[in-house]
């Protein structure tokens, strides 16, 4: 099984949201990380069969997914990032209606609805209509959706915006289940999300994929770069100014832990961390979560 992304490109007039990305997918889980506006959408709309690349292409075992049509329907689960609801249906007719348009049975699709409820806690809910849902409970029918057909290929674009931490960690152990000999592609900007459970990980930025490779190797970017260190809280305006601060924490005594990223240690007495996913992100993508 193997979904190959080769050199595809998407233009919108002056803009060019998708470069030329090559890549392929196995099975797994595989996180798609990058910053607002890096192309990720696009680029999983274009999986999705449901925006046409400017060049390039996207094949299924060696097939084009244009040439497969509604065999490619049949094995492909989406979650896009606006997920349009029909808001006068009640969750379980909602879902019976999306299993109908996946050509389930209607035996297999109430089987399959009663498992998936379960596992996205929203059995006790399933006459609640749509429009009554909180974001979060919106966003767990989305993906229960997504997962109707025990899809071959499942893309989930920012899957788990609006839920609890509860129901992300419930979320990761859904899926890491779920990704055994199937391809799970999930676009995130939220490290922790896919820190533990992608097996392969790919970083867009400005359209390309910049990187890819399993978490422990694409930190390695970053060895040697991150550093924590204990300051005096007036101290901290100084240092924020000159250096990218990965987390800061107040000390009960009245002192600042901070981590920071940093080619050579800044703040003497600094000491040298392992990295994680988060210092790679910061390092790669310094003006995220700046102000515009
Ligand atoms: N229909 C469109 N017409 C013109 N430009 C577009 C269109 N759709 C997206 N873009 C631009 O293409 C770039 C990539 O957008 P895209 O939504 O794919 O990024 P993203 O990584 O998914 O961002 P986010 O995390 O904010 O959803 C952005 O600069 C965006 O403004």
């Amino acid at each position: 099984m193997e979904l190959e992304i080769c050199g595809i490109t998407k233009q919108y007039k002056d803009k060019c949201a998708v470069d030329q990305v090559s890549l392929t997918l196995t099975p797994g889980v595989w996180g798609l990380l990058g910053a607002n506006g890096a192309g990720k959408t696009t680029l999983m709309r274009m999986i999705a069969g449901i925006q046409r690349p400017t060049s390039g292409c996207v094949r299924y075992d060696g097939i084009e997914i244009g040439t497969l049509k509604e065999a490619y329907r049949d094995i492909f689960g989406y979650l896009p990032q606006e997920f349009g609801f029909y808001p006068s249906f009640s969750i379980q007719d909602y879902l019976e209606y999306i299993a109908a348009l996946k050509g389930l049975t209607k035996a297999e699709s109430l089987k399959r609805i009663q498992i998936l409820l379960e596992r996205v806690s929203l059995s006790n809910v399933r006459n609640k209509k749509i429009s009554k849902l909180s974001g979060g409970m919106k966003r767990r029918v989305g993906i229960a959706q997504a997962l109707l057909n025990e899809p071959e290929v499942l893309v989930l674009d920012e899957p788990t915006s609006g839920l609890d931490p509860g129901e992300r960690v419930k979320f990761r152990n859904l899926l890491s289940e779920f990704a055994h000999d199937r391809i799970v592609l999930i676009s995130t900007h939220i490290v922790s999300d896919i820190e533990y459970i992608a097996t392969c990980n790919a970083i867009m930025k400005e359209g390309k994929i910049i990187a890819t490779g399993k978490t422990k190797e694409l930190v390695q970017m970053v060895s040697g770069k991150v550093w924590s260190a204990n300051i005096d809280s007036r101290e901290l305006e100084e240092y924020e100014h000159r250096i990218p601060m990965v987390n800061v924490y107040n000390e009960e005594n009245g002192d600042v832990k901070v981590r920071y990223l940093a080619e050579t240690e800044v703040i003497p007495g600094s000491k040298s961390e392992e990295p994680r996913m988060e210092d790679l992100y910061l390092w790669l993508f310094p003006e995220s979560g700046k102000e515009d």
